[in-house]
């Protein structure tokens, strides 16, 4: 059993005065404690509410007088400050999850519908940056460390928030997850998997030095300087979660008692400080950072604020006391004292101090700088606008946000029109159901020198944003590659360590392209221009990946190597092996549906109640005549391939979750089968009619029958897996503690 002491730790918190003293045993008890179990409903606004519903309205009266070995067991609830009720909270023992049926019941329905994405496992105090940054269709985002993406989730879904319960919006802006870590990033796709997002890219930067990105200039833009320019892409939001030490998640962290040193800060505050500075200049004039940390140590957190604003003062602190006013906080330290060594010698009142200590030979190889201590101009900085989150608040973990924008004298002043340029080149069709809706836009892009031997950029860009100061030196990186307009099979590449294929958009009229619009029946709206595929010679073999205009422009502008792109957009539709005698056949695959949902022609769109589904569900290939009319005729007067069904739920159906559902259907020649993974199906049958009817889920208690003796059986059917929580926080404490001294 770990010892929950440390006497470092002890020390040196007490020494920063984070706690008043009367507080001090209330803190430290509440980091013994294990954390309550949290988690957000996540996906499209209609299907979060409708899940929200089935917990208020079923689960939490089963829940509510729950009576295990003689004690009430509390019901979940909601998590108070976060919007809509959205997210919640409960605290019950693995034991009580195990053996309580109520209870045990209402954790399979968590782990299932945690499995198909449409709730996510995440610590309450992790779910914050996110809702500070306040993130519109149209923005472009980046999330600068990224993996393994709960917040980058959260952005996604803010992105997407005019989505519906059966299909996404394509919108105007973007969201770059990035991670300096290539396993991670990896990660960081799979998890984003669960919101298909044609808005997407990933890439693999270390985000201290992350490159200026180009973006074409638009052809609509008529304005001269504009004209030929390709501008640099600045961010609206940009989240700097960044690499830190970690002890705020204690309470689920438990070897980090034993681990904690305060040296793991002082290491952290270079990278922390550069990664924030960078971030500060890649930002639009009036856009907004978000820096967080899971860490309690003021070295990481309002020393790496104070530095950042001191190297760039056109910035300030946002005064966000009057949002999420549930949320309990305290305001940031405006003193503390770093430790020089292990010990916690916090003696030295300021760096000038610490250096005069040292022999004069010595003083060249300290690893301290003067940003570790609070700089003079502390308080007119306004460090308590930085938000400290301790466990015994409000039962969470520990935790720290800043928000900040430029001051209102530096938010260029130049014309803020109503501009639809962005919507203009988001999608060609204007029939198209995306989010098109005219935004106040001020433009802010840098531009970018087109020539590539030419290291200056045009004064209109200089004037055009404050971060323009920087421009020379990342004019100067923009030379170390040409960016290639990724026709069919040309790359440079920048990078040649890099393996991942590159990115090919295929022209509109490509024959394959337009072979599969015209056998899946899309509309003349769907953005055939967004089209990309991804193999070494750019042919259309297999998978077609779907990108909005603005992703598009920033892949073709962008060499993939050299800004280290390791996904963008995503994949909806696939080439099926042509059976002899016949033509490929493409299919819509399931996570892609809702993306292309909104180009299928209703009209080709078939009909069946709940029943059909349950038989779906219950066989791998059912034959036609296995349904009920009309749908049994209607399938089998269908060519084989690809179909996609809307299942109406009627009346005599036992379910929870009452909506329509479309799903993709593959017909053979005889038999049809339901085109969605074996985790969908099952969630979707627990969901649906309350247990597994699926297949797989058959097969599996027949395989696990005869090996296991009876009583082991019967320990082990049915027992859920445990939730799992999706933030690693143990890899991000190890892991991430790069720079130890
Ligand atoms: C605190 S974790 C991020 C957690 C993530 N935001 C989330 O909510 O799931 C910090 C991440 O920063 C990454 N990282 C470390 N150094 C980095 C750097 N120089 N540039 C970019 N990412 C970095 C680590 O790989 C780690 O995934």
């Amino acid at each position: 059993m770990t010892r929950m002491d440390n006497h470092r730790f002890t020390a040196y918190y007490k020494a920063q005065n984070i706690i008043p003293d009367q507080e001090w045993d209330l803190f430290m008890d509440a980091l013994r404690r294990p954390l309550p179990t949290t988690f957000r409903i996540t996906g499209s606004r209609d299907i979060a509410h409708a899940l929200g519903d089935a917990i208020q309205q079923i689960y939490v009266p089963i829940l509510n007088n729950v009576v295990f070995e003689g004690e009430t067991v509390p019901p979940p609830a909601h998590i108070p400050w976060y919007p809509d009720g959205l997210a919640w909270q409960f605290n019950v023992s693995k034991k009580v999850l195990r053996r309580s049926p109520e209870f045990k019941k209402f954790h399979s329905f968590l782990v299932h519908e945690t499995e198909v994405g449409n709730i996510s496992r995440q610590e309450a105090v992790s779910m914050l940056p996110p809702l500070f940054m306040d993130v519109q269709p149209h923005h472009k985002v980046i999330d600068l460390c990224a993996a393994p993406g709960s917040k980058t989730a959260q952005l996604l879904e803010a992105l997407h928030a005019n989505d519906t319960a059966t299909s996404t919006s394509i919108p105007a802006g973007l969201l770059i997850a990035n991670d300096s870590d290539s396993r991670r990033s990896h990660l960081l796709i799979h998890q984003s998997a669960r919101l298909p997002s044609p808005a997407f890219m990933v890439t693999n930067l270390d985000a201290s030095i992350y490159p200026v990105l180009k973006l074409p200039s638009s052809p609509n833009d008529n304005r001269r300087a504009v004209k030929k320019t390709p501008s640099q892409l600045l961010f609206d939001r940009i989240l700097c979660d960044v690499p830190c030490s970690g002890d705020g998640t204690l309470r689920k962290n438990l070897g980090i008692w034993k681990r904690w040193q305060p040296m793991d800060g002082n290491g952290l505050h270079g990278l922390q400080t550069r990664i924030l500075q960078r971030a500060m200049r890649m930002l639009t004039s009036d856009g907004r950072i978000v820096y967080s940390t899971c860490s309690l140590n003021p070295v990481e957190n309002e020393a790496v604020v104070a530095a950042a604003l001191n190297s760039n003062p056109e910035f300030e602190l946002v005064d966000v006391s009057d949002q999420l006013p549930q949320l309990i906080r305290r305001p940031g330290l405006i003193t503390w004292s770093p430790t020089i060594d292990r010990n916690v010698n916090t003696s030295f009142s300021s760096y000038d101090a610490y250096i005069q200590s040292l022999p004069v030979g010595k003083r060249g190889d300290s690893k301290l700088i003067e940003t570790h201590w609070p700089p003079n101009n502390a308080e007119a900085l306004h460090l308590g606008r930085c938000m400290r989150i301790y466990p015994h608040l409000q039962d969470t973990g520990g935790f720290f946000v800043a928000v900040f924008e430029r001051k209102a004298s530096h938010k260029t002043a130049i014309s803020v029109h109503v501009s639809k340029r962005v919507a203009e080149d988001s999608d060609t069709a204007s029939s198209a159901p995306e989010t098109k809706k005219a935004k106040l836009e001020t433009n802010t892009q840098t531009q970018v020198a087109e020539d590539e031997s030419d290291t200056t950029t045009s004064r209109d860009a200089m004037d055009a944003d404050p971060s323009a100061s920087d421009e020379k030196q990342e004019a100067t990186e923009q030379h170390q590659s040409k960016p290639t307009a990724h026709a069919r099979g040309k790359t440079t590449p920048a990078d040649p360590s890099f393996k991942e294929m590159p990115y090919t958009f295929l022209q509109p009229d490509d024959p394959a392209l337009h072979a599969c619009i015209n056998q899946l029946n899309l509309a003349p709206s769907f953005p055939s221009s967004n089209v990309l595929v991804r193999n070494p010679t750019g042919e259309p073999v297999r998978s077609f990946y779907l990108t909005n205009a603005l992703v598009k422009s920033v892949v073709q502008a962008n060499d993939h190597t050299r800004m280290r792109l390791m996904a963008s957009g995503t994949k909806v539709i696939t080439k099926q092996e042509a059976a002899r005698g016949m033509d490929a056949q493409y299919r819509v695959l399931g996570e892609g549906l809702p993306v292309v949902l909104p180009y299928i022609k209703p009209e080709t769109i078939l009909h069946a109640d709940f029943g059909a589904l349950k038989v779906l569900l219950q066989n791998y290939y059912p034959l036609c005549v296995s349904f009920v009319e009309p749908f049994r005729s209607e399938m089998e007067e269908r060519a084989p391939g690809s179909h996609v069904v809307r299942f109406i739920p009627g009346t005599s159906t036992d379910t929870t979750f009452c909506r329509d559902l479309i799903l993709p259907l593959w017909k053979s020649n005889v038999s049809i089968s339901l085109m969605i993974d074996k985790k969908t199906k099952s969630a979707l049958s627990w969901r649906l009619f309350g247990e597994d009817l699926t297949v797989a889920a058959r097969e599996k208690g027949r395989k696990q029958k005869p090996a296991v003796p009876r009583a082991a059986a019967e320990a082990t059917t049915d027992e859920p897996k445990d939730l799992e929580d999706e933030e690693n926080d143990q890899d991000r404490a190890i892991g991430d503690v790069e720079e130890h001294e």
